[in-house]
């Protein structure tokens, strides 16, 4: 099929796609469903979405691979993928396919149509493809904007090849790079003394620091053990070190290629995205990439080494929220690049941990999710440099998302395909609820993107402060049908979803870094305000975020310990809820395997009855002609003997006249028996005769082998009888194990009400104990207040005392003076001396009496 399409972007709503709020669908494939719709409702949604400006809807491309050699080879062209216009695709089930199955069944068709922004055939180049879809995106990156772009399909659908590409004709990925590199060549920041945290905080690094980036960024590099080029980093490495850390690696280091000068020039003619800013002089640029994994709900530092030992374990990181509640991977490295080449080493060497990965840790690569990220910060001087803004550019290749729900495994696998698929099925539900939201403003719906590391990371890119764009790729292939439909399916919400970016407009001042883990301290309870109001959803609220609690006060943290506790208890009853649900689907697939095996056993054990049946009956058949035959001769024989030729005749001629069918045919024969007998000798029937009991010895024979071969088969019967039998005594087991299960299921809930009243019973007594604390506290307030009366009275008998002590002084003097002049007799002074003495002791015991008082 030669397709060849023009860009244009239309945002027409798929003909199957709906989507039904009040439902929550439990699997992916049930979401898929909830997205068919019949076509009057899909009309509606095309309404809508058709009011809202064409560009602020979500694009949604569509890539269609080659078929491969091996594919035409086993019958995979079956021409069911059908590019009707450059925006249109008709799937066609074929055959052996479920959905045409279904179909026939009258569940379900077998055609549907889907439209797309823009479709691509399989003769597309890895650059038309790039300059239909991606380029614009990365020209609004470098203007500033955040954006991401995901590719969603099963697996050997392409995702890698349109994101990665091949080392000679680069995907999306590399090309993006080259475009930015090629846009900020010759304006570079040239120090490294500013790191983006997120897209509104920067680090200020100190000498000490910037050495650290750098030599994060050569054991990066060195990973590739290209010996050449290890060797060029450490020097530049040493000499950047020698000079004060100043400069990086030059970007002019990397050669341009025809294809990038081109592209160059296209970007210089095309557009300026320095427009904007030209007002704050001219622009610098620095450039930081990471690259990391999502595997099994854990995230995984693409750029650090795989453990050496077998027994280590890679380190998972965490995804916290700083203070915007901007969410970001705590302790991924983030590379600082000055060239297109750089970056792609860093690519290559996380390519290369991935796969590594995938032979130590017999994971797939299909099976993970792979993020990486470029950001651009833009400063306008310098010497004393402000960071103007900085975008973030995601590329993310998804797993492939066909063991969605299809997954028939049990036990611990079970559990694991459920955790690998969870985030796309998230994704799915999040996708939904956001155009839900937008269709619906006045109430408050619930999306769930903190349900998955994934949807937490993309959670920026949806919700105003990014773009985001999805590039479905599928194959042909008719054994894939069924999962590609879903894809289709899967993807027609995302193109109904608008999206508005709040501009930013304050310049970024750069903090300094507060740890070495960068933590940022959060107010939790202002967050969970904001969640509630974002999700609604306390199950996974602020799971793994991190909290400074010496920086709470008391009450602050009595909330913070009432939240953790609600969240815990959340927590432990959705984990309870998680085992039920494994376990009620465990059972549910064992009982069907066991009814089908019942069945299986049921249809062969028909089948055998019939066939032996069958089999009886015409042997035993035989038998009965062959005797009736036998004995027919014999009567003939004898009445021949007896009366002679003649006689035979009438007694075959009455014989014959009751017109008995069943002997027609042995009497003829005898006829021409005897006929012949009547020719011949008598030594010829004598002959004849022989050979008549011998035959009938072996008819004899043949009934008593034929009568083994009863017995055989009796015994097999009975064998599958047995096997019958075996098969109650399973269901037995089956319906023992589920009533096992029930009983664990009882067990289980009843642990959670235990669990409920132990909360109940601890919560009370912290109320309790929350009422004694209080009780003593004011206690304490009290006791408080009277020291400080006693201690206010002290103060006053001292004063007190002081002043008497102080008259008493001033009366002494006033006698002396008196006793110098009118020098009184000296018993009188005494006795006077005595008596104010006494009148100022009898105070000052008064006083202290007064202070001695219990209070
Ligand atoms: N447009 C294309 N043109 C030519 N070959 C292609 C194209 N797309 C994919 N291929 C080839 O198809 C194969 C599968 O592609 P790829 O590995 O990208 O699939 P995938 O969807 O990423 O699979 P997985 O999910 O397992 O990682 C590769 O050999 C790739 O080279």
């Amino acid at each position: 099929m030669d397709i060849k399409y023009s860009a244009c972007e239309h945002s027409i709503l798929s003909d199957s796609i709906f989507y039904e709020p009040q439902m929550q669908p439990q699997s992916l494939s049930e979401l898929v469903d909830e997205f068919c719709t019949p076509k009057s409702k899909a009309d509606n949604q095309k309404k809508q979405c058709l009011t809202e400006p064409e560009d602020q809807c979500m694009k949604v491309y569509l890539r269609v691979r080659p078929f491969s050699q091996v594919e035409m080879e086993n019958n995979e062209s079956q021409d069911c993928v059908i590019l009707e216009s450059s925006e249109t695709v008709v799937l066609r089930a074929p055959k052996l396919s479920s959905t045409m199955k279904n179909s026939e069944r009258g569940i379900g068709q077998s055609v549907h149509k889907f439209t797309f922004t823009q479709i691509f055939g399989h003769q597309t180049t890895q650059k038309q493809f790039f300059d239909g879809t991606i380029k614009n995106l990365v020209k609004q990156f470098l203007k500033g904007q955040n954006s991401l772009v995901f590719t969603y399909g099963v697996t050997n659908a392409g995702k890698t090849y349109t994101i990665q590409g091949t080392p000679k004709d680069g995907g999306i990925l590399p090309r993006s790079l080259d475009m930015l590199f090629n846009h900020v060549k010759g304006r570079w920041y040239k120090r490294m003394d500013l790191k983006p945290f997120t897209c509104n905080e920067v680090l200020k690094l100190d000498s000490n620091q910037v050495w650290q980036e750098e030599l994060v960024k050569a054991s990066v590099l060195s990973m590739l053990k290209e010996e050449v080029e290890y060797r060029t980093l450490r020097t530049t490495c040493q000499s950047s070190l020698k000079g004060l850390f100043s400069t990086s690696t030059t970007p002019e280091a990397y050669s341009l290629s025809p294809d990038k000068l081109e592209r160059e020039s296209e970007i210089e003619n095309g557009f300026n995205s320095d427009t904007d800013l030209c007002d704050q002089g001219p622009v610098k640029y620095s450039v930081w990439v990471s690259f990391c994994e999502i595997y099994n709900e854990y995230v995984y530092d693409l750029l650090e080494a795989i453990p050496a030992l077998k027994t280590q374990k890679r380190r998972n990181l965490r995804v916290c929220e700083d203070q915007n509640g901007n969410c970001y991977v705590k302790e991924l490295k983030w590379i600082h690049v000055t060239s297109a080449d750089e970056a792609n080493k860093v690519l290559k060497v996380g390519n290369k941990n991935r796969s590594l990965a995938c032979t130590k840790l017999n994971q797939q690569s299909s099976r993970s999710h792979t993020i990486f990220s470029v950001r651009l910060m833009q400063m306008n001087d310098e010497d004393n440099a402000q960071v103007l803004r900085i975008s973030e550019l995601s590329l993310c290749d998804l797993a492939g998302s066909e063991r969605c729900g299809k997954t028939q495994t049990f036990g611990n696998r079970l559990k694991e395909a459920g955790n690998i698929n969870n985030s796309l099925l998230i994704l799915g539900k999040c996708i939904a609820g956001l155009r839900e939201r937008q269709h619906n403003k006045m109430k408050a719906i619930i999306v769930p993107f903190r349900e998955s590391k994934l949807t937490r990371l993309f959670q920026g890119f949806f919700c105003d402060k990014g773009k985001a764009c999805m590039i479905i790729n599928i194959n042909q292939c008719a054994s894939t049908y069924d999962e590609t439909l879903h894809v289709m399916k899967f993807s027609g919400i995302a193109k109904q979803i608008v999206q508005i970016i709040q501009p930013k407009l304050e310049l970024i001042n750069p903090t300094t870094r507060k740890e070495d883990s960068m933590m940022v301290c959060m107010d939790l309870s202002n967050t969970l305000a904001t969640e509630n109001s974002i999700s609604g959803d306390l199950l996974h609220e602020a799971d793994e975020e991190e909290l400074d609690v010496t920086a709470l006060g008391y009450e602050e943290m009595l909330d913070t310990i009432e939240n953790l506790k609600q969240k815990l208890i959340a927590e432990r009853q959705h984990k309870l809820l998680l085992e039920i649900r494994v376990r009620e689907e465990m059972g549910q697939a064992m009982f069907q395997q066991l009814m089908h095996t019942e069945e299986v056993w049921s249809e062969r054990f028909e089948e055998l009855k019939e066939n032996y049946d069958d089999q009886l009956e015409s042997k035993l058949h035989m038998y009965k002609e062959s005797i009736k035959r036998h004995a027919y001769k014999c009567a003939l024989e004898e009445i021949k003997d007896k009366h002679g030729a003649e006689e035979t005749f009438t007694i075959q001629g009455k014989v014959k006249e009751p017109d008995s069918k069943l002997l027609e045919e042995s009497l003829n024969d005898c006829q021409s028996q005897l006929a012949y007998v009547n020719s011949q000798s008598p030594t010829g029937l004598t002959k004849e005769l022989e050979q008549l009991k011998e035959e009938v010895l072996k008819t004899k024979s043949q009934m008593t082998n034929l009568q083994l071969e009863v017995a055989v088969n009796c015994q097999e019967v009975n064998k599958y009888k047995e096997l019958y039998e075996a098969k109650a005594v399973s269901e037995e087991w089956f319906e023992k194990l589920s009533h096992e299960n029930d009983q664990l299921i009882d067990s289980l809930k009843r642990e959670i009400q235990d669990m409920h009243s132990a909360l109940q019973e601890a919560e009370e007594n912290y109320q309790e104990a929350n009422k004694n604390v209080k009780e003593l506290q004011s206690t304490l307030a009290k006791q408080d207040q009277m020291l400080a009366d006693i201690e206010k009275e002290r103060a006053d008998q001292i004063n007190e005392l002081q002043a008497t002590v102080v008259k008493l002084q001033e009366e002494l003097a006033l006698r002396k003076s008196l006793d110098i002049t009118e020098k009184p007799p000296k018993k009188r002074f005494f006795t006077n001396l005595a008596g104010s003495k006494l009148s100022g002791c009898s105070s000052v015991k008064y006083s202290l009496f007064k202070s001695k008082k219990p209070s």
